[in-house]
């Protein structure tokens, strides 16, 4: 290995590099096809050919890699050549099969998200095994399933089997052929017993005694006992801890009641602080909440952060806005937490009465503010992600209800969202022209030979979705499903970018809390590619998860961008170059030699960018 391929594999890695995935295409192949006996009569060789060895990188690879991108400046080549055997040849696999994989490199935070919230993945892959969807997938052969008929045949809701399986899928587990339609691969091929379908639900008990049933029993047997004895670890090692939600904590208080208890007051406290600490979360970030449509709010405009918390978002966003006020709305417990800490950390803005804090039920009719003055902006940041569809829509429409509908003079009051969108696990330039949906440009994503949603590097939003399920019969949402969900209300989607931003559409006739109100809408994706950018040939790359990530073409040996040159991005923490206005746009070079780096901030835009992918060009 040269020095030079060293220093470009650095380039592409750079020293902020915390995690690597790599994808492959043949990862993501479908498994072969069963022949028509398969179903009746299972022959586990036929659909479990030997494996062929992709490059898999282990947990000690990569931080070995880790050791070497911490090392950036060597004091002499021949010094950077001397890496361990070991060391030196995981760098020659990345290198030799840099052009065909995908590097990902995820911010410290997402890593600690994936590491905590890993144990959804076991938990969907129970639903999958003890559901028999593999059995189902396999009669199917590689064309797959939709999830309707699905969930037709184990007899559970097709939203919720959709997002386990879309989760399943972003770890390449399945497949997602085209949107809701599920296939199994080479790995979830595994866990088919061989037994068709309707035996094994008839008489579950003999599902592993087929010939092929013992990895789906090791499966099933590591996912339920095994993995419940798991999430009681530190509860046996340290007995002063609580045990988990629900069911666990023997309560039937639902989580906002239970954490107003007493003896839960260092919990309540807690959550708060752990809102705080959600900058970095895909889809509800600062760049993208600030950037549509605070910057154009009238001298005086009024915000109202429902279900605000103790207002950390209204924190950040009153000190860049300086001409806003706002109300941050929650429940009495913390409304008091919340104005407490902004007496010790921003007492100017609470005295000043820009920001005050109002006790109020979400589910009830918004109060007045000020006199009559209507709200410029509602902001829901990770407030519908905490609940069902139908209350979700409760919350909605009492804010519809409330809204300004706006004149030729005088804008709307806008009604912004931040959650994660679920995006597929598919590309969507394969959907046939009828299944494509409206909107659904704004769900392109990476391409081949990654998954559209990045797979893995993306699983913090189907995290936080399994984690919403769980405990508070919530979920994150699809487009579609937010849209639908949105104009059920009354709200009109205008904007999907990695803000989900709505204006006031017709108010719902007879509208009773609760019931559907479906009416027209349309979604304008951020897609548009300045002239610019397009007149260097730029083709767009959409990143729809919201991701505190930049997307990057960028070769192998990707050198840092040239005099003039620059980056589009998305979701920069802190402005770092003059495109930054467009932001919220999909980023694009094409100039594929000169994507990595800013003239002015060289390698170290890679430590400000929470996740970047470089495609083999
Ligand atoms: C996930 S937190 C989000 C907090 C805040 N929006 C943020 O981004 O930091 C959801 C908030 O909804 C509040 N909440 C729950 N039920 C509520 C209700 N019925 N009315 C008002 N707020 C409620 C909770 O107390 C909590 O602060």
């Amino acid at each position: 290995m040269t020095f030079a391929t060293l220093r470009a594999l650095q380039a592409i890695i750079g020293d902020a590099i915390d995690e690597i995935y790599l994808a492959y295409a043949s990862e993501n192949s479908p498994s072969p096809s069963p022949s028509p006996s398969v179903s009746s009569s299972p022959s586990p060789k036929q659909h479990r050919s030997p494996t062929p060895p992709l490059l898999s990188l282990s947990n000690h690879t990569l931080s070995l890699l880790r050791q070497i991108t911490l090392n950036p400046n060597p004091s002499s080549p021949a010094e950077q050549l001397t890496f361990r055997p070991d060391v030196a040849n995981a760098i020659s696999r990345i290198v030799a099969a840099a052009s065909q994989m995908a590097v990902v490199v995820r911010s410290p935070f997402l890593t600690i998200c994936d590491a905590t919230m890993i144990y959804h993945l076991p938990s969907c892959l129970q639903f999958f095994e003890a559901s028999h969807i593999p059995e189902l997938l396999s009669a199917a052969g590689p064309a797959g399933l939709s999830v309707v008929e699905i969930s037709a045949s184990v007899g559970v809701d097709s939203v919720k089997t959709s997002h386990v399986l879309r989760l399943l899928a972003t770890h390449h587990i399945v497949r997602e052929c085209e949107p809701d339609i599920f296939a199994l691969n080479r790995i979830s091929a595994l866990l088919d017993s061989g037994r068709p379908f309707t035996e094994c639900k008839t008489a579950p008990e003999k599902k592993y005694d087929a010939e092929c049933g013992g990895v789906a029993a090791l499966a099933a047997l590591n996912t339920d006992e095994l993995f419940k004895a798991s999430a009681y670890f530190t509860d046996a090692l340290l007995p002063s801890l609580d045990t988990t939600f629900n069911l666990s904590h023997r309560t039937t208080l639902p989580y906002w009641t239970w954490l107003e208890t007493p003896e839960n007051s260092y919990r309540l406290a807690r959550f708060a602080r752990a809102m705080a600490g959600t900058e970095g979360w895909m889809g509800a970030s600062d760049a993208e909440l600030c950037a549509f449509p605070f910057p154009d709010l009238a001298e005086g405009a009024l915000v109202v952060d429902v279900g605000g918390g103790i207002g950390s978002m209204t924190l950040r966003l009153a000190e860049r806005f300086p001409k806003l006020r706002f109300v941050v709305q929650d429940r009495e417990p913390v409304c008091r937490l919340g104005e407490d800490a902004w007496h010790i950390h921003s007492p100017a803005l609470i005295k000043s009465g820009r920001v005050r804090f109002q006790v109020h039920d979400f589910f009830k009719p918004q109060p007045t503010y000020d006199g009559d003055i209507k709200p410029a902006v509602f902001l829901l940041r990770v407030v519908c992600h905490d609940w069902p569809d139908a209350l979700a829509r409760r919350i909605l429409l009492q804010l519809r209800r409330a809204a300004d509908e706006g004149t030729t003079d005088k804008k709307p009051t806008y009604l912004v969202i931040g959650d994660h969108l679920l995006p597929y696990a598919c590309t969507a330039a394969k959907v046939s022209e009828s299944r494509v949906e409206e909107g659904m440009e704004a769900l392109r994503g990476a391409r081949w030979p990654l998954l559209t949603n990045l797979g893995a590097a993306s699983a913090n939003a189907y995290w936080m979705d399994m984690t919403m399920q769980v405990t508070l019969g919530g979920q994150e949402r699809t487009l579609p499903e937010l849209r639908s969900l949105a104009e059920s209300a009354g709200w009109r989607l205008i904007r999907v970018a990695r803000t989900e931003v709505a204006e006031p559409g017709p108010l719902p006739s007879g509208s009773v809390l609760g019931t559907p109100f479906p009416s027209a809408a349309t979604i304008t994706a951020e897609d548009e590619i300045p002239p610019s950018i397009r007149e260097r040939g730029a083709t767009p790359v959409m990143d729809m998860l919201g991701a505190a990530r930049t997307l990057l073409r960028a070769r192998a040996g990707g050198k840092k961008a040239g005099p003039g040159e620059s980056v589009w991005v998305r979701w920069m923490p802190r402005k770092i170059h003059a495109d930054e206005n467009d932001a919220r746009r999909t980023l694009i070079t094409s100039n594929v030699e000169k994507s990595i780096a800013t003239p002015s901030q060289g390698r170290g835009l890679l430590k400000k960018v929470s996740q970047y992918f470089v495609e083999g060009s």
